[in-house]
């Protein structure tokens, strides 16, 4: 069977916990898709790039925080339905856990860092595959 090249590999970063048992949240500003909800932070896999390579590279990019991408672990993935939307592409969204780190964030793109207890989190307005996420990873 022929590999699928229909998807956007999308990487996300549940960062945490903190000291106080916190994650950190990113809210996407204005101009973008889904602006002014809250997301687990990250972007996509560029072409040739690992998953936690590229996680790396997006939270440095966007909030200057260091991962530690030995301790990255796999922990949940949200799909778009092919047929079911209507965008031209749809999404493969991977979470990670990322468990250290080093640094503290500042915003670089626009958007705005914050950290959240879990049970906040779960209230926070997201995008659909976030809100997936949400439910797998903390329950
Ligand atoms: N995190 C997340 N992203 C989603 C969802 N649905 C959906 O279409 N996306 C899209 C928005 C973006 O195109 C992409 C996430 O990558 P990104 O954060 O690097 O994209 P971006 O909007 O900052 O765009 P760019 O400036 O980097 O091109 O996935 C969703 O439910 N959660």
């Amino acid at each position: 069977m022929e590999s699928n090249p229909t998807y956007l590999p999308v990487v996300a970063a549940a960062i945490g916990p903190d000291g106080d048992g916190r994650w950190l949240m990113h809210r996407r500003p204005e101009g973008k898709a889904h602006a002014g909800l809250w997301e687990f932070p990250g972007g996509k896999i560029d072409a040739g790039e690992g998953a936690r390579e590229a996680l790396v590279r997006e939270i440095e990019e966007e909030c200057g925080l260091s991962l530690d991408p030995e301790t990255m672990r796999e922990a949940a993935f949200a799909a778009d339905d092919p047929r079911g939307g209507t965008r031209a592409r749809p999404i493969l969204l991977l979470l990670y856990h990322c468990p250290r780190w080093s640094g503290r964030p500042i915003s670089r793109e626009g958007g705005e860092w914050q950290w959240f207890a879990p049970h906040r989190i779960a209230q926070l307005e997201k995008p659909p595959l976030d809100r997936q996420l949400c439910a797998r990873f903390f329950g």
